[in-house]
């Protein structure tokens, strides 16, 4: 697992940007061939965001070869009701980009077989073979998607009851009114999250530093879902300052250093491919 820390949420979500628009244009993805992205909600994914708007609006980045799978959506709550994750998805992010609405997948919290709508989402992302990378924020109790404390971590795409401290974690979307925020979600599990090709996840603020620390400074713990991650081959989390409050100096100081020796392999290996270049440059040259 690697940790990025970065001064504050906006220059995470320009990192996070960055690094997503990057693995796009390197996989150059095809009408045949799309990249299959899994998104998050939250404010921690919103300056994310922005910064990937702003690169569809300069020309750096499209959507048009990107499939999109949503982690989780209130059940219940009408489609086009403000804060369901789908008015969210497309009033933050899809409406600003070049994405085809078909191809979006969100779940259906109003679904007549919730059950039914569950199996399917996780049979269609099998049949764009799997998600190549997988955007996540977490919850204050470390939650990801939401997948609760106590979620199995080998858990699939199901219906959720959220636990007390999310809903009032969530209540400030419904005007701070704790009555009107849904008691049920769908959301992907703790295993579709992991089966991803890359997971990237997005951690700001002091409220998150306690979920962070028990996520990558203890063993892998069903109480802390984030935790799970230990257990992918090739997981970021990208976080700011203050949610390294309840990490330990040493932690924070440990992948600092591994992100400076990257810069320098990263580095040394940039000049070596310019001087190869130059000097098979130089060769050509002198055959002619
Ligand atoms: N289901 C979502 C999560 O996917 C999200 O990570 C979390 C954090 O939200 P925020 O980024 O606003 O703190 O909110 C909800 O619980």
């Amino acid at each position: 697992m690697r940790l990025i820390i970065r001064d504050d949420p906006l220059t995470v979500g320009d990192y996070v940007a960055n690094y997503i628009a990057k693995r796009i244009n390197d996989f150059a993805p095809t009408a045949d061939k799309p990249f299959v992205l899994g998104l998050p909600t939250g404010s921690s994914p919103i300056p994310t965001y922005k910064a990937l708007i702003q690169k569809v609006k300069e020309g750096s980045l499209s959507f048009k070869h990107v499939v999109t799978f949503n982690m989780d959506e209130y059940v219940g709550l009408p489609r086009d009701h403000s804060e369901s994750y789908h008015t969210f998805m497309f009033r933050e992010f899809f409406s600003h980009t070049d994405i085809s609405p078909s191809h979006v997948n969100l779940l259906d919290g109003n679904a007549e077989d919730l059950v039914a709508e569950c199996n399917t989402y996780e049979a269609r992302i099998k049949e764009y073979g799997g998600i190549e990378l997988f955007l996540g924020g977490i919850g204050e109790d470390g939650h990801i998607a939401f997948n609760e404390p106590g979620s199995s971590l080998a858990s699939r795409t199901r219906i959720k009851t959220l636990a007390y401290d999310t809903i009032l974690a969530n209540a400030r979307f419904f005007n701070n009114n704790v009555a009107a925020v849904p008691r049920m979600a769908l959301t992907v599990g703790v295993a579709t999250v992991l089966e991803a090709r890359e997971v990237v996840v997005v951690v700001t603020g002091q409220r998150k530093s306690l979920a962070l620390s028990k996520a990558i400074e203890d063993g892998v713990n069903h109480l802390w879902t984030l935790s799970a991650l230990q257990l992918h081959p090739w997981a970021l989390i990208v976080v700011d300052e203050d949610a390294t409050a309840e990490l330990h100096v040493k932690t924070v100081k440990y992948f600092k250093s591994i992100e400076r020796v990257q810069d320098e392999v990263e580095l040394r290996q940039a000049e070596l491919k310019a001087r190869g270049r130059t000097e098979h440059q130089g060769q050509v040259g002198s055959m002619e």
